[in-house]
């Protein structure tokens, strides 16, 4: 089966479309307001809207009020949650939406054990730690960390790009990857010829 592929930082409908052309399984929207990604509720609801069927909107939040999450989610049953932050099991359930947990890995961490806590997840996203800053940072991690016999499908992001994605999929076998500076003309605008690369290079590896 093909590895699926997540476009995520959507800010604008022109770049949402033009994804979905070129064929993502779903799109990423970033509800954290300190990142360059971050789209208003009403903006990403209203682009939302405007989606093909069988794309996935993915609602990215990092340790956000139940308000936020509510008012985003709310208008739409086509969300899944993307939790980036170091929400619980029980708060990621809560929400009674199919959900991604991330995790960040760094070398010595238990990637089993982390999983293990995460049960009701409909998948787990990997994503390179770096002190400070709970994502987007454009830096891969050591793939070679990652078990291979995971009870869980994985979504593999961090540093991916249209020149190394194909070598991602074909060493980890990810259910999914997930990019977003990778395929980035500027902070938060799309090139769509890199989305378009990338998007190639997952289905090839
Ligand atoms: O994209 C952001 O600005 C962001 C901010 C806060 C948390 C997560 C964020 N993005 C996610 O980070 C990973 C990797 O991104 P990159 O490809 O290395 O730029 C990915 O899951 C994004 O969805």
């Amino acid at each position: 089966m093909s590895c699926r592929v997540k476009i995520c930082g959507i800010t604008n409908l022109a770049d949402a479309l033009a994804a979905c052309e070129a064929g993502a399984d779903a799109l990423g929207f970033v509800f954290y307001e300190k990142s360059p990604r971050y789209v208003s509720p009403n903006v990403a609801n209203d682009i939302v809207a405007q989606l093909p069927p069988f794309v996935v909107p993915v609602a990215l939040f990092v340790d956000a009020e139940k308000s936020l999450i509510e008012s985003v989610i709310g208008p739409s049953d086509r969300w899944m949650i993307q939790f980036h932050g170091d929400e619980s099991e029980a708060e990621c359930r809560s929400y009674q939406r199919q959900y991604l947990k991330v995790l960040r890995v760094k070398e010595g961490d238990d990637i089993a054990n982390s999983v293990s806590q995460y049960p009701s997840a409909s998948a787990i996203l990997l994503d390179a730690y770096k002190k400070g800053v709970p994502g987007g940072t454009g830096e891969t991690f050591n793939w070679s960390l990652i078990p291979t016999n995971l009870p869980k499908p994985i979504v593999l992001a961090g540093g991916l790009t249209p020149d190394n994605v194909a070598q991602a999929v074909a060493q980890v076998a990810p259910y999914a990857v997930d990019v977003s500076g990778g395929v980035e003309q500027s902070k938060g605008l799309k090139n769509n010829s890199k989305v378009t690369e990338f998007i190639a290079g997952a289905k090839r590896g």
